[in-house]
């Protein structure tokens, strides 16, 4: 039985993952596919149980960043198509064909070097178009002809999949991402055979923006219940269900004397005589140090963490005296007071993807699903 033995845990709720992936197909053209976007441990929400529940819910697709990420899903058992979204070697082209794992492709070069290491099994390709992202992707429609003209001379690569990444989808202002829109309409005119599956949209424009256009979106962020940005909060044309809370409990309480330090460098002066906790959670589980000064829920209560944030540890000042195990809320709702990723991600002036991701491993998943915790993941047993 996976249970876990320091009192600190993120709670999954599969649920509301379930329901945001419903919120978007309620909203795409008939047949769009979902490519369910699990990198990064999911954002930092288990890459397992993430892909489990979003396949479940009508996600066809997994997508990922690495080769790596892709081998892993293999390895636990999921079947469905994953497409790489990040650069993988040529020399791994037959892992990836062997294993259905899909690549992206973005030169001519990559392809001749790939097709050395394809023996038996076909290779799926997606070509990816940079249309002003300015990270992946053909930027010349010469590159793209001759890629196209290479892989469908040869029976082992299939052009199965174009695609581009929108730069400020997020962002009220629509002109860059609908300048990038029509450029990958032009690019799109370049194929002699357009490929089955032409894909644009992350989270933001698949709620934001027209993708009749395409047959397939990216669902990111939002799968996880999360607003791509603030700017467009207001413009989200349904509700979405935040997956993730995380809660940690006090393991010791103790008066403080006026006067008296808290934490490396005694940096913290005890202003009168004060109430402290100690909470077993540090910025080796990604709750950095920037933490300080974060208001936190002690039971229902806000508390300031005070003093240096140690990797393993940190303290907080208490209202008054609370009993020793009491819960300290730090992600989630209590009452009719709540702490989002946001606040965190506003606090170390980051955005809420980064700050879901920071999650290290080291934090144990607890995933409920129709209410209930069917799964505990504590990847040290
Ligand atoms: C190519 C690509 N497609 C889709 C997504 C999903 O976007 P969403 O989470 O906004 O829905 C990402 C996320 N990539 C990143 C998210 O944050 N930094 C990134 O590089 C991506 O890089």
């Amino acid at each position: 039985k996976n249970e876990f033995h320091r009192d600190t845990w993120i709670e999954v709720d599969l649920d509301a993952i379930q329901y945001n992936i419903s919120q978007l197909a309620g909203q795409l053209k008939q047949d769009t596919v979902i490519m369910a976007v699990v990198k990064a441990n999911a954002y930092g929400h288990g890459y397992l149980e993430v892909a489990e529940a979003a396949l479940e819910a009508g996600a066809e697709w997994l997508a990922v960043a690495f080769l790596d990420e892709a081998l892993f899903l293999r390895k636990h058992g999921f079947t469905a198509p994953i497409l790489v979204l990040g650069a993988a070697r040529p020399d791994d082209a037959g892992l990836a064909a062997a294993h259905g794992i899909r690549l992206t492709v973005f030169s001519a070069d990559w392809i001749r070097s790939a097709r050395e290491f394809l023996e038996a099994d076909v290779l799926h390709i997606h070509l990816k178009i940079d249309t002003g992202m300015g990270r992946l992707g053909f930027t010349d429609q010469n590159g793209l002809a001759d890629a196209e003209a290479f892989a469908s001379d040869d029976s082992l690569i299939n052009i199965e999949g174009a695609f581009t990444h929108f730069a400020t989808a997020d962002e009220p202002d629509r002109t860059y991402a609908d300048q990038q829109h029509e450029r990958f309409l032009e690019f799109l005119d370049v194929f002699q055979q357009k490929p089955p599956m032409i894909h644009a949209s992350n989270s933001a424009g698949a709620f934001l923006r027209d993708n009749s256009a395409f047959n397939a979106v990216r669902f990111g962020i939002s799968m996880y219940g999360l607003v791509p940005s603030g700017d467009i909060r207001h413009e989200m044309p349904a509700p979405l269900k935040p997956a993730l809370s995380m809660y940690t409990k006090m393991v010791q309480v103790k008066k403080l004397k006026q006067g008296e330090k808290v934490s490396y460098g005694a940096t913290y002066t005890a202003g009168q005589d004060e109430w402290i906790a100690t909470l077993p959670i540090g910025y080796a589980d990604g709750w950095i140090r920037q933490m300080q000064g974060f208001e936190v829920l002690a039971g229902e209560h806000r508390a300031e963490i005070i003093g240096r944030v140690c990797m393993d540890q940190c303290m907080i000042r208490l209202p008054f005296e609370m009993q020793e195990g009491s819960v300290v809320t730090l992600v989630g709702e209590v009452l009719n007071d709540r702490i989002l990723l946001d606040d965190i991600a506003a606090h170390n002036g980051t955005i809420h993807y980064e700050s879901a991701c920071l999650l290290t491993a080291r934090v144990p998943r607890m995933y409920r699903k129709n209410g209930v915790i069917k799964k505990v993941f504590n990847h040290l047993n």
